[in-house]
């Protein structure tokens, strides 16, 4: 059998509420659902591709507007897409750091923004976390003071997570910036968990890059992304090519060097463009989906033994749960081992906990409805009283 046959349709989100940490953000609108549709062939987005030859022209669909429109929406000078997060972070990566420099990331840091200062022959060096799982201003002066003395260089470039993948908790992005501004250290927000979920103005994070994840929270097909920054930093991350052919003496004019000249030139594309009113829209329900997420980790708090990990009250939707002392003392004599946890789950209609996870585990509330969250909440709380652990209602 070829594997192409053992595609089928997927019915995940038709059948089950899906509470996958990495999943909720990057769910298609039916706008989007539609667009991948009609854009399915390759360069589908190309065909009216008049000059100049760049994607942030195209005038129909309208990408141009979609770059200028997102630029204004997180308040800053110029976005373009790119094939996921981690492909912004390569770009400005690429472009402000060199052979040798210390960068500085967090103890929170995603491997991809590791591997972007890596591919630069850059040096990472951590803020350390606080003892409340945060990245603050205070650690991050004195771990940039730290590396300057060891270094005997300004680092070049500081990355720092608007809402980290851990604990889904929100840092003091003001204070970080504030003390890497202090140093004239460029600063990137990684908002892989933000953009798209809840509103970002970066003029006032004072952020010079904003980088978002298209899959992970702007509802749109992987790998898709954005990376917006200032008026001073787009000239040189969107710098144009001076290549030229030596045999023909051909030159490339408009094509951006970090961008390899066009990037998402099909579905993505086009699925980030017919999202964007739904997603716009949505980040002003972020009240609502702290209400859903604080319902959700008081339901599994009430669930005796059991821990949150994350900052209570959440601030966001993504959340550490601790169910050493509840679920996986279950687990200890529970025929299907760590496996019933799941399995009772799937049974209720709810897929997203890791098969098997009863230790500690992720989950994320994004998107989901009133009715979905109340479900969600008696769901656990059944669990455990049918587990025989003690509920405190
Ligand atoms: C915090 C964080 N940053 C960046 C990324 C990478 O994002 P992308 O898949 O859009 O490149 C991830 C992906 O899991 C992530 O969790």
């Amino acid at each position: 059998m070829l594997c192409a046959d053992k595609i089928e349709a997927r019915s995940v989100e038709e059948m089950f509420i899906n509470i996958d940490p990495i999943q909720a953000g990057g769910r298609l609108t039916p706008e989007a659902q539609k667009a991948v549709l009609a854009y399915s062939d390759g360069y589908s987005v190309c065909d009216n591709c008049l000059k100049p030859f760049r994607l942030d022209y195209i005038k129909k669909p309208p990408l141009s507007e979609f770059h200028e429109d997102c630029a204004k929406w997180l308040n800053m000078d110029a976005v373009r897409v790119v094939p996921g997060a981690r492909r912004g972070f390569q770009a400005v990566a690429s472009t402000l750091v060199e052979k040798g420099d210390p960068v500085i990331l967090t103890a929170l840091s995603h491997y991809t923004e590791f591997v972007s200062v890596e591919q630069s022959g850059g040096i990472p060096c951590e803020i350390p976390k606080d003892e409340n799982n945060h990245i603050t201003g205070e650690n991050a002066a004195q771990k940039i003071e730290d590396v300057i003395k060891e270094y005997n260089k300004t680092p070049s470039l500081l990355f720092v997570e608007h809402a980290d993948y851990q604990f889904g908790n929100i840092h003091d992005i003001k204070g970080v910036v504030k003390a890497a501004h202090s140093y004239d250290i460029p600063v990137l927000l990684n908002g892989a968990y933000t953009v798209g979920i809840m509103p970002v103005d970066g003029k006032d994070i004072g952020a010079d890059f904003i980088i978002g994840s298209g899959h992970k929270s702007m509802a749109a097909p992987a790998p898709s992304g954005i990376i917006a920054t200032t008026e001073e930093y787009a000239q040189k991350v969107f710098r144009t090519t001076q290549a030229k052919g030596d045999v023909t003496g051909r030159t490339f004019g408009i094509k951006e060097v970090e961008m390899m000249g066009c990037t998402l030139m099909g579905v993505t594309m086009a699925g980030l463009v017919a999202s964007f009113p739904a997603v716009k829209k949505r980040v002003e329900n972020w009240d609502t989906e702290i209400k859903h997420s604080r319902m959700v980790a008081d339901a599994l708090c009430s669930i005796e033994g059991t821990k949150c990990l994350s900052d209570m009250p959440r601030e966001h939707t993504l959340t550490r749960i601790n169910t050493i002392e509840s679920f996986d003392k279950v687990a200890e004599t529970h025929k299907k081992r760590g496996y019933f946890f799941s399995a009772e789950l799937k049974k209720k209609g709810i897929c997203g906990v890791i098969a098997g996870s009863t230790k500690v585990w992720k989950y994320n509330t994004f998107g989901l409805t009133d009715r979905q969250t109340m479900y969600l909440c008696d769901s656990f709380k059944e669990i455990a009283k049918e587990n025989g652990l003690n509920v405190n209602e």
